[in-house]
């Protein structure tokens, strides 16, 4: 596996508020790091920073091996940098092919036919083809969760920032996303902020809890979710050891 994101000692104040904290992690192609922490524990704070959308005051941002720290966030996007929202926001008088097709001629940079071919692979991939002259407005929630995937997916990324997809979805509902989003994992490095704890201990090969903006621990997902320290912080769980 060959290392996409390397991210070494980040730091990001607003006045007196740290919401990163000297952080330090690293993903590879193939790989999904599942990221957990409380309210303001700064998890966006990160998918911010490391799109680019906020500049950091300190440490280094490689992406497949280019320094990206000082780039905007349009042009890490052209690197290879895409964000899938909670809330997915299609334009929804569009259809679910042409809301894909603005991802792959803007995101992408593809035009015509290149552009066409590009936005109908993604939306087969995501599960969507059935559904792809609808009206994105018309799209239950999975669906418009697909649509988010394929827009995201649309411009050929490398990092795939996934933030909060599962939010809002059924228990059924998240096991299909589940299992799109493990379908995705060969080919890109995914890093996935869920509240929802047991779609990442499904998918993810790692998870890190952050509090405070600083990481807490790092591991498999067992071993974070069962540590004292994340039962004590995140779940709100004392046990008798930690007591
Ligand atoms: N632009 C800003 N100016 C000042 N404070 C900010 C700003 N953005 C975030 N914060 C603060 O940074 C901290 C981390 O927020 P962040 O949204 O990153 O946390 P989070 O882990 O994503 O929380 P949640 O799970 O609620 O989405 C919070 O205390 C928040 O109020």
């Amino acid at each position: 596996m060959s290392e996409i994101l390397n991210v070494q000692n980040l730091r990001k104040s607003y006045g007196s508020i740290t919401v990163v904290d000297d952080l330090s992690f690293k993903v590879e192609k193939g790989e999904c790091l599942g990221v957990i922490g409380p309210n303001g524990a700064g998890k966006t704070s990160l998918f911010n920073v490391i799109d680019g959308g906020v500049v950091v005051d300190g440490g280094r941002i490689t992406l497949d091996g280019e320094d990206v720290t000082r780039l905007p966030r349009h042009k890490r996007a052209h690197k290879g940098i895409a964000r899938a929202y909670q809330v997915p926001q299609p334009f929804p008088d569009l259809t679910v092919f042409e809301n894909v097709l603005v991802a792959s001629t803007f995101a992408a940079g593809l035009s015509g036919h290149e552009a066409e071919v590009g936005a109908l692979d993604v939306i087969r991939r995501v599960g969507l083809n059935e559904r792809r002259r609808d009206r994105a407005g018309s799209l239950r929630l999975l669906d418009r969760k697909r649509l988010e995937l394929a827009k995201a997916l649309a411009a050929s990324p490398k990092l795939l920032l996934l933030d909060e997809v599962a939010g809002g979805l059924t228990e059924a509902e998240v096991d299909v996303l589940v299992e799109l989003v493990k379908s995705l994992k060969p080919h890109y490095a995914i890093i996935w902020i869920e509240h929802v704890a047991h779609a990442l201990a499904a998918t993810a090969d790692r998870l890190m809890a952050l509090h405070y903006g600083r990481k807490l621990i790092e591991g498999t997902p067992d071993q974070v979710l069962k540590s004292p320290e994340v039962r004590a912080i995140y779940l709100g769980i004392v046990d008798d050891a930690t007591a």
